[in-house]
């Protein structure tokens, strides 16, 4: 019976709990994107009705309370990036980490940058607590993440963040660029990343996933 349920599930294919603005929502669109794998999204509206993602219900899907979740597989996973990394173990093509072991490294330099270093300080429920000093405080971080990933991709960087094969810092990075442009940080400073992110941004996997063209961009958004 389990097992018989286990492959309905299967069956079903992935399905994406995110809501459009969420960064971490968008790293995990471009990776099922870029490796061409159907899904369905769910919405998690982080503003409507106090935040769904405090309600039972999800807090049960991922207990932290935060987006992205995905279900694939006959599993729940949370956390980005261990998503993004399930999806390169189960369906290796095409690879979002570089073949090279020094490589990989630099891209893992990049996601750790600014999954851990940058977006935590700038998520909504930090906001929240920071009150009106909130834009200052997230410029400052962002400011602070982008001088340290600048030099770092100067050295790295070839058409994309490491070289010239597209990968899970390409996928972290244009999300992140799109956040601080909501804070207004002023890119001029960071000529590799702004043109790595313009690149990028061309790209159908990153076109097609945009904020601006999801299920649940509001009319007002849409691109
Ligand atoms: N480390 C997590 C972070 C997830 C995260 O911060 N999600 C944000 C949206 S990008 C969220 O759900 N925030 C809810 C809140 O602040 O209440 C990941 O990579 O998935």
């Amino acid at each position: 019976m389990l097992s018989r349920t286990l492959v309905a599930l299967v069956a079903l294919g992935p399905v994406l709990y995110g809501y459009f603005r969420s960064s971490c929502s968008w790293r995990v669109r471009i990776a099922f994107a870029l490796k061409g794998i159907e899904y369905e999204q769910k919405s998690v509206n982080l503003i409507k009705d106090g935040g769904q993602q405090l309600t039972d219900q999800f807090k049960a899907i991922n207990p932290m309370q935060q987006v992205p979740a995905v279900t694939i597989d006959g599993i729940t996973l949370s956390q980005s990036l261990a998503i993004i990394q399930y999806i390169e173990e189960t369906r290796p093509e095409p690879r979002l980490l570089p073949a090279d072991p020094k490589q990989r490294g630099q891209v893992r330099i990049i996601c750790d940058i600014i999954a851990s270093g940058i977006q935590p300080l700038q998520n909504l429920y930090v906001l929240q607590k920071i009150g009106a000093d909130k834009v200052q405080w997230a410029q400052h971080f962002i400011n602070r993440g982008f001088e340290a990933l600048e030099p770092i991709l100067k050295q790295t960087a070839g058409k994309y963040c490491i070289g010239d094969e597209i990968s899970m810092a390409d996928i972290c990075l244009v999300p992140q660029v799109y956040n601080a442009e909501r804070f207004k940080v002023d890119m001029s400073q960071f000529p590799t990343i702004r043109r790595l992110n313009q690149t990028l941004i061309e790209i159908d996997a990153f076109k097609a996933t945009h904020p601006s063209c999801q299920p649940d961009t509001p009319d007002d958004l849409q691109a």
